[in-house]
């Protein structure tokens, strides 16, 4: 993934167990002063020495597993020893449950990754309601360690710890229902000061934070893009508040889930190792956190100051914020409204950076879409909104010359105006193919713009791909089109879009590593 790149530029320093250390099955210690610029090591980088952890607390009431000798998860990040003074929130020994943690947790309706998820990651059993198989979903932003499923013959074996984790997961997907409400019901009943995190009403959104500390569980092994994974998704999570000390309750919770409906293969070993993947997991995201507290806001504050309807569901808002936000044409951003609070939605930026600051969104209304209806129906200029940090690798590779091909549906074709101002801000002249596809004409809300921007650039060409009149969808126009071989592709629209866009670039000669599009998963919370 090229997002945020800048922010793993920071010195590596960093902390993960993965229980190595000889402290088999200990829950993870946050520690109370993340390192400036500490960011997971890379894979093989020294662990402590054994016995330099700290004591452990114990998941709810259950004995403490024997250490034993820990797997070595391929490339996962090792420990460094926490710095004195780290409190340990630890139980009393035989205490039937864990001293709760002071704080809150991570929202849960709110825990989607901020960026997208690596699409090497295959998903979680939880996330199958959702998500694609992993054959139809996008392809890695930047090659991945991991070959595609088709290729898992020759894949390198799982980690111990991954096979057990994975038959976990087996165990409790055809009841994944339960298991989310019976996580989030722990979580509130034994940290009930944690609730007020999360948004009022817990509506379908409510197993995002499982569904992602499970698809990362998953993929353990994956070192590389899980590094990606949850490092933008604890950067994402300090716009909630989340702080080290929140990590243990939510993991206890998690443990406490899974070993009630895995109950048939659930064992200490399981549970060691799944303890291990947590704090591996949870360590990531904290340094990722730490580091970006360094260097930029958990949050913007941003005011309307245009807001343009387009048609009756589709808006324009024009937001300034508080301070500078950096960002590169093709990203997204997360936005909560003051009608909604907690509840963030994920939105393309329509422009790419602009001299005056300003951020533009194309928002349309859908059906039960809070956040969406909001700023359509509801949001004026002086409105003050909250923003995320930018997240995405939908963006320009400057380092080429390729053509591009960009396929925008809907109000996908946000980002790609933005990415066309970026070729064009570059003063290069690649070839930009723009397909624009919409239900009817009246939905090609943007053309008038697409059409100016191609009488400026003489190497852009705008097609406009309209349903009723080219009695195909938008894929199979471009396909029509090909053979694409010579460009990059960048994809931007509805899932279903996405999803056969993907297959019909394949299909026209694009390999998968230059096809480019946000993550499937996102594009659907961002749909409600
Ligand atoms: N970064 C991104 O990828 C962005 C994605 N979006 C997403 O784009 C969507 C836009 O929604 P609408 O404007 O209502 O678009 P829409 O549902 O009207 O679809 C636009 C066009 O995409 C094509 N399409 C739609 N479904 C398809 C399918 N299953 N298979 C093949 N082609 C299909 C059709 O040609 C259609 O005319 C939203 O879901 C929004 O979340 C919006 C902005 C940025």
């Amino acid at each position: 993934m090229l997002e945020a790149r800048h922010t793993m530029d920071a010195p590596t320093t960093t902390s993960a167990d993965n229980g190595t250390s000889g402290g088999g099955g200990g829950w993870f210690t946050p520690r109370n002063k993340p390192e400036p610029g500490s960011e997971p090591a890379p894979a093989g980088a020294p662990g402590p020495a054994a016995g330099r952890r700290p004591a452990a607390i114990r998941p709810v009431g259950r004995p403490t597993p024997p250490p034993q000798p820990a797997p070595p998860a391929a490339g996962t990040a090792q420990p460094e020893s926490p710095p004195a003074g780290t409190v340990q929130p630890a139980s009393p020994p035989g205490s039937a449950r864990p001293a709760s943690s002071p704080g809150a947790a991570v929202p849960a309706d709110t825990a989607a990754p901020a960026g997208p998820v690596p699409t090497a990651l295959t998903p979680a059993p939880f996330a199958s309601a959702v998500v694609p198989p992993a054959e139809t979903r996008a392809p890695a932003q930047r090659p991945a360690p991991a070959p595609p499923r088709g290729e898992a013959a020759s894949a390198p074996a799982a980690s111990p710890d991954a096979l057990l984790v994975r038959r976990a997961m087996a165990e409790v997907t055809p009841v994944a229902d339960k298991v989310t409400s019976y996580f989030y019901a722990l979580l509130f009943v034994r940290h009930p000061d944690l609730r007020s995190l999360f948004p009022a009403a817990m509506d379908t959104q409510r197993d995002r934070l499982l569904r992602a500390l499970l698809t990362a569980a998953e993929h353990i092994d994956n070192t590389d893009v899980l590094v990606d994974y949850l490092q933008n998704l604890g950067r994402g999570h300090r716009k909630y508040g989340t702080r080290p000390e929140h990590y243990p309750a939510v993991g206890e919770c998690l443990i406490g889930a899974l070993s009630k409906y895995a109950a048939g293969v659930w064992n200490e070993e399981m549970e060691a190792a799944w303890v291990r993947t947590y704090t591996t997991i949870s360590q990531i995201m904290i340094d990722a956190a730490a580091a970006d507290e360094l260097r930029s806001p958990a949050w913007w504050y941003a005011e309307v100051v245009t807001h343009e309807l387009r048609t009756p569901d589709i808006a324009v808002v024009t937001v300034r914020p508080d301070q500078p936000y950096p960002f590169l044409a093709g990203q997204y951003t997360s936005v909560e409204t003051p009608w909604w609070p907690r509840i963030w939605r994920h939105y393309s930026f329509a422009s790419a950076p602009r001299s005056d600051g300003l951020l533009s969104f194309h928002v349309k209304a859908v059906p039960a879409g809070w956040v969406s209806n909001a700023l359509v129906h509801r949001a004026r200029p002086g409105d003050i909104i909250r923003l995320g940090p930018p997240a995405g690798s939908m963006t320009v590779d400057h380092t080429t010359d390729s053509g591009l091909l960009c396929v925008g549906g809907g109000t996908g074709i946000a980002p790609i105006k933005a990415l066309v101002e970026d070729v064009a801000e570059h003063g290069e002249r690649r070839r930009v193919e723009v397909f624009y596809g919409a239900r009817t004409d009246h939905d090609l809300y943007d053309i008038d713009t697409m059409l100016r921007l191609q009488q400026t650039h003489p190497w852009l060409s705008v097609r406009a791909i309209i349903d009723q009149q080219a009695h195909q969808q938008l894929p199979d126009a471009v396909r029509a089109y090909g053979p694409w071989n010579e460009y990059d592709a960048y994809l931007s629209g509805p899932p279903g879009m996405i999803r056969s866009g993907v297959d019909a670039l394949r299909d026209s000669g694009i390999p998968s590593d230059r096809i480019r599009h946000d993550s499937v998963e996102e594009l659907v919370s961002a749909g409600n």
